[in-house]
């Protein structure tokens, strides 16, 4: 099985990669239009998990870098093998309904062309229903369930999670800053969903459940406090867990009503909000929608999925 996934170093002096291990970015080269970033997170040796909408049907895989590590000399950069975007999902499937944009499924594999040499600037993200997440989880293996796991990481309520960021710090360079979300398990869900018709593409919309499907999670707004919101260049990224120093990732970052963003990155130093509106909330894929596809997928990656 693979080593410890979900290990961060703690203290205050260590590298924002040391504290975000696995943190990646993907760069996709377009002949004459230059890059797209996207986010992801290394899931295992081989494979990052990404949002599919970071790619074309056009893409190849000569065109799309994966960086890991430091900012410095110690990152490392990695050639892609294949993407495997999740099979039902599908950007156009509502065109002719006037919606343009359609997130569901939103969710891919990024295959490396050689393994990660794990370190303390690279280490791979607990899964949920992996042995490794429910070591993580101090519980015993394997006696405890995906079901548990599900209960333990997503419970009723609104659930405290985390994103990572760019952030832009006074001393110059680009930073990595974790942005506290709440998932709206709870009764605030339905208004976390309906603000969905205030994206731009869903203006038409009537019922909201026709673009936001089970696979969601809902973070954003100011109830029961003001959340940060996702910008798009933070796509792919993973929605995390902390379960007392060890980090379980539950959503993939797919999509927002605002992209708050446009104007410029967030400061590091926490102090300096930029106050969203009210409506502006975020859609994450929940990988526990995702399993059988994932299981499948990287059913040779030592993961032992339960
Ligand atoms: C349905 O219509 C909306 C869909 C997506 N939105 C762009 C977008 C993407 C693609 C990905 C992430 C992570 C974003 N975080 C914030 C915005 C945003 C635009 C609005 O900005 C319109």
């Amino acid at each position: 099985t693979l080593s410890m996934c979900g290990l961060a170093k703690e203290h205050p002096g260590a590298d924002d990669q040391e504290k975000n291990p696995w943190q990646a970015v993907i760069i996709i080269r377009r002949e004459g239009k230059g890059f797209e970033y996207c986010k992801g997170a290394l899931i295992s040796e081989y494979y990052v998990l990404t949002a599919a909408h970071c790619f074309t049907i056009d893409d190849k895989a000569e065109q799309i870098t994966v960086k890991i590590g430091r900012q410095s000399s110690e990152r490392q950069s990695f050639d892609v093998a294949a993407v495997h975007s999740h099979p039902l999902y599908q950007l156009q499937k509502l065109k002719d309904r006037k919606i343009d944009e359609f997130y569901d499924y939103d969710i891919a594999l990024v295959k490396l062309t050689v393994k990660v040499k794990l370190s303390v600037f690279a280490r791979p993200i607990c899964l949920p229903c992996t042995a490794g997440a429910t070591r993580a989880l101090r519980k015993p293996h394997p006696q405890t369930t995906c079901k548990e796991h599900e209960e333990m990481l997503l419970p009723a309520g609104n659930v405290a999670s985390f994103f990572v960021t760019d952030c832009s710090h006074s001393s110059g360079g680009n930073r990595l800053l974790r942005q506290t979300v709440h998932i709206k398990n709870s009764e605030l869900k339905m208004a976390c969903e309906e603000d969905a018709k205030k994206a731009k593409h869903y203006v038409n919309v009537t019922d909201v459940s026709e673009v936001v499907t089970d696979r969601f999670l809902c973070t954003g707004g100011i109830d029961p406090v003001v959340d940060p919101n996702t910008c798009k260049g933070d796509s792919g990224g993973p929605l995390i867990i902390q379960n007392r120093l060890r980090y379980v990732q539950v959503g993939v970052i797919s999509w927002g009503v605002v992209d708050v963003c446009q104007k410029r990155l967030p400061a590091c130093d926490k102090n300096i909000r930029v106050q969203s509106p009210s409506f502006a909330r975020d859609f994450h894929i929940n990988i526990f929608k995702v399993l059988p596809w994932l299981k499948q997928r990287l059913s040779d990656e030592g993961l032992d999925f339960l």
